[in-house]
């Protein structure tokens, strides 16, 4: 287990310390987390319930006096980057420090100490999901896959002739669907850059939570020729009133996944189909689905935002790179800076036939942050440099660079953690 690291001062001379928590510390620590989150404390079935999804290990609290005043989160999981290889990453599921002691540093202490765990673990990557975008480029996170929110017209909208339409879409019990999804989503792929694997720990707090027996929401699964490979996670939003009669309910999808576009479509069909239901909304979807001309009218499919979803930080900056794959196009040379993990600072060679530390001198120059925003193909290096968050060093490489990292598929998590 770590050693504490002293965390730093409070207000007259209070000292806080940073250190692992304990069995003991779960329930406390997931409440602190609920009220910077502004969510109620966690009740006692509820506990009973999800206490698996909170275990000690992978906490770090702050610590005032016996009391935690900070804590950060996270699970081990895999995460899929380009060219299909699944690779280790922390997936830090979550952050808050109590609303009395913010804007001290506890933040900042417990980010070092998670950061070096990370290191310590060579583990090559993180990534988490901000309430603000403005928190974490500062710890080394780049805003790495964007998401967009849908919103579908019900019933104005109708599917193009040539969209496939094959297999059939089944509803699922709560029972069913907290059995079965698991091995769906296993079975569906990691087939993004950007998709984590669900560990064990991942679904009775997120999944179960929403879809079991206690709660709201509703599952379809689809089946095809080869059998179950795509599945809906839907809420039913009603919005009848006295002053609207008929207005029909929205369907806000949670959770949409499927193996391929025959199977993605058939649940878009579905859910399209429902009655008494006047749109669609959904958040944080691929933002390449081609949704909108599947359909007759495209307008009928609006993108009311595109948000940053997935933040990526390269925690070993040479493993990070060497895990992906690059398009052909001669080498650059990158100059890294990381001022957390310093041991990245350096120059490094990229080109399809690997990535190695180089004293050559660079071609571009960016901060570790910024490598995050570039790593999943999201970012192209010209639009990074227009925006002044690569230097460039040689002309001629720009076009190499963004030929090098370059992706067909754009990527997408698609998992709420
Ligand atoms: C992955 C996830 O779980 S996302 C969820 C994140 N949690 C929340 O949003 C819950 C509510 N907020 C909080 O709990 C806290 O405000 C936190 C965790 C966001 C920040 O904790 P703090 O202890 O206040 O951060 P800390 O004092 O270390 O700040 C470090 C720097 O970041 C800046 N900063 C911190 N939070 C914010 C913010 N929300 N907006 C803008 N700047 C911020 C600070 O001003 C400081 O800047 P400086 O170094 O230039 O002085």
């Amino acid at each position: 287990m770590p050693a504490p690291v002293p965390g730093g001062k409070i207000g007259r001379m209070t000292a806080f310390e940073v250190r692992p928590i304990t069995d003991d510390e779960r329930r406390s620590t997931l409440d602190l987390l609920r009220r910077a989150l502004h969510t109620r404390r966690i009740t006692d079935d509820a506990w009973a319930r999800s206490a698996v999804s909170w275990p000690a290990e992978h906490k770090f609290a702050a610590f005032e006096g016996g009391d935690p005043i900070g804590i950060v989160s996270s699970f081990d999981t895999e995460i899929a980057v380009p060219g299909g290889r699944a690779v280790p990453v922390a997936a830090v599921d979550g952050v808050g420090v109590r609303a009395d002691r913010t804007r001290r540093g506890v933040l900042s202490a417990m980010m070092a100490a998670q950061l070096g765990d990370f290191a310590a673990r060579g583990l090559p990557l993180a990534v988490l999901h901000a309430s603000e975008p403005t928190i974490y480029g500062r710890f080394g996170y780049g805003s790495a896959a964007l998401g967009k929110t849908l919103r579908v017209a019900r019933p104005a909208a109708r599917f193009h002739e040539r969209v496939p339409a094959v297999g059939d879409v089944r509803m699922l019990t709560p029972e069913e669907a907290v059995k079965e999804l698991p091995a769906l989503y296993e079975r569906i792929g990691l087939h993004r850059p950007g998709m984590i694997a669900r560990p064990d720990v991942w679904w009775p707090a997120t999944h179960e939570r929403h879809v079991g027996p206690d709660a709201g929401y509703l599952v379809a699964v689809h089946s095809g020729p080869d059998g179950d490979d795509g599945f809906v996670v839907y809420d039913t939003i009603g919005r009848r009133s006295l002053d609207s009669p008929d207005e029909g309910a929205v369907l806000d999808v949670r959770d949409l996944h499927a193996a391929g576009p025959a199977a993605r479509a058939a649940l878009w069909r579905f859910l399209l189909s429902v009655d008494l239901v006047s749109g669609v909304h959904a958040r944080h979807r691929p933002v390449d689905e081609p949704l909108a001309v599947m359909l007759t009218d495209h307008r009928h499919a609006a993108t009311l935002a595109v948000e940053d979803d997935l933040w990526l930080r390269p925690v070993d900056v040479e493993a990070a790179l060497g895990a992906r794959s690059y398009r052909a196009a001669g080498p650059v040379v990158l100059a890294v800076t990381d001022r957390t993990l310093t041991a990245n600072t350096g120059h490094y060679e990229v080109g399809p036939d690997g990535v190695r530390r180089t004293s050559a001198a660079p071609d571009l120059a960016l901060d570790v942050d910024t490598l995050g925003m570039l790593y999943l193909g999201q970012w192209s290096v010209t639009a990074l440099a227009h925006a002044g968050r690569i230097e460039v060093r040689d002309e001629a490489a720009v076009a190499r660079a963004d030929e090098l990292f370059t992706t067909v598929t754009a990527p997408w998590c698609g998992t709420h953690f």
